[in-house]
């Protein structure tokens, strides 16, 4: 099979792998590495409803993506080998994008006791990355225990950073929008004081720890300084806390509401500048669907988190510039090694498997939520026009996107 028209020239595969590039035969169509999600949420076991594997895994198939991170807080929660294993052979089912279930740090996310760690990566998913999302781990010693843990099989504990006894009632960014919406805050100190002790930790075990969901200024400095210790911590930043500012909770649209809140301007270009210079390592969704009836509803009773992978490239293109090496970095190579992928990843080369993401830079569209392939309406770029989609992608040669719709 020939893949005609890219940036790179005509891509030929064979039996799922690169096996020749065509440089004399170069298009205006971009080639990028097959994307690889830290961070998604897919609902599947519990609620079917607002995602599923499958759909989860198309939505992603449409973004550009190949791989996916799935993340625990399911119903049951993935805290067990039987539970990330089903998770894993629904995502071989689906057949889209490989899924590499995430499992629980802590038992049913509660934060009192350690799930099963070593079964979960000794099982057939292979879980290297824990993270309780959506919950912080905020028993000091129990995540001190959870990074001790992981070394062993050279794992890593995401952390959802935020301290819980500062954001109790938080609806937004603490903040002058927050007072004049009379609306409690989240303020940035949460997030950051849980950075600041665990990197600290983590330079202690010699462990790596990596922060989910980076969204204040005072964030990237302090994950500036652990690096610049040489101590082993990465770091993604969403779509959204590279784009949106806290100003769009003035209309009370609950698809705005997220977590962590959307912040100030400064904010958003300390997170810019934070991945520009490497102390943010990776772009990650945080595609966070959510039913009709969990979201469309008065601001203080929606439940935070938005979509992101059908738009998530699109977003990065925009606020940071088509700086397609870097892009490949942040959204497929760095990912991928953080999670310990096999066979994601890797560069656009003869003898790579042939995970490729074309995306057009010249289209534009309206985002319509009824027309997405998520379960859920909740994006919050409903009617903006983007530039630049996704034409096709390939997992391991296989196409599960051509001409920007899914195959299956
Ligand atoms: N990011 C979000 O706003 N929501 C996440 C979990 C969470 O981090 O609260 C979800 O699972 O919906």
């Amino acid at each position: 099979m020939k893949i005609e028209g890219t940036s790179v020239g005509e891509i030929t595969v064979e039996d799922g792998v690169i096996v020749a590039i065509d440089p004399a035969k170069k298009g205006a169509l971009v080639a990028l590495p097959g994307l690889v999600d830290l961070h998604t949420h897919l609902r599947e076991p519990g609620r079917e409803d607002a995602e599923t594997v499958e759909s989860g895994s198309r939505a992603a198939a449409l973004g550009g993506y190949t791989a996916v991170c799935a993340m625990a807080n399911t119903s049951p929660v993935a805290d067990t080998a039987g539970v990330v294993e089903q998770v894993w052979r629904l995502g071989r089912e689906a057949g889209l994008v490989d899924v590499q279930p995430i499992g629980a740090v802590t038992v049913g996310l509660a934060g009192e006791q350690l799930a099963e760690l070593g079964a979960m990566a000794d099982s057939a998913a292979r879980v290297r990355v824990f993270s309780d999302d959506g919950h912080c781990v905020s028993d000091p010693r129990l995540m001190r225990r959870a990074l001790e843990y992981v070394k062993a099989f050279d794992g890593v504990v995401a952390q959802h950073a935020e301290e819980p006894r500062l954001t109790s009632g938080a609806q937004m960014n603490e903040g002058v929008v927050a007072a004049r919406l009379g609306l409690t805050g989240w303020p940035a100190v949460a997030e950051e004081a849980i950075i600041a002790r665990d990197v600290l930790l983590a330079g202690h075990v010699g462990a790596r720890l990596h922060i989910c969901h980076v969204s204040t200024a005072g964030s990237v400095e302090l994950i500036r300084w652990a690096k610049s210790k040489g101590w082993r911590v990465t770091a993604e930043v969403t779509p959204h806390h590279l784009l949106l500012t806290e100003e769009r909770a003035t209309h009370y649209d609950p698809v705005f509401k997220v977590n962590p809140p959307l912040r100030t301007q400064a904010d958003v270009l300390a997170l810019r500048a934070g991945l520009l210079d490497g102390t943010i390592d990776c772009v990650a969704t945080d595609h966070a669907p959510h039913s009709v009836e969990d979201k469309e509803c008065e601001w203080a009773n929606a439940r935070p988190g938005m979509l992101g992978l059908e738009t998530a490239l699109a977003i990065v293109v925009q606020t940071m510039g088509p700086l397609w090496d870097r892009i490949a970095e942040w959204m497929s190579a760095a990912p991928a090694r953080i999670a310990g992928l096999r066979g994601q990843g890797e560069p656009l080369a003869v003898g790579s498997p042939a995970n490729i993401a074309i995306f057009d830079p010249g289209v534009r569209w309206t985002v319509d939520p009824t027309a997405m392939a998520s379960r859920s309406r909740n994006t919050p770029y409903a009617g903006m026009e983007l530039r630049g989609r996704i034409e096709a992608t390939y997992l391991r040669g296989e196409p599960t996107v051509l001409n920007g719709k899914a195959t299956r």
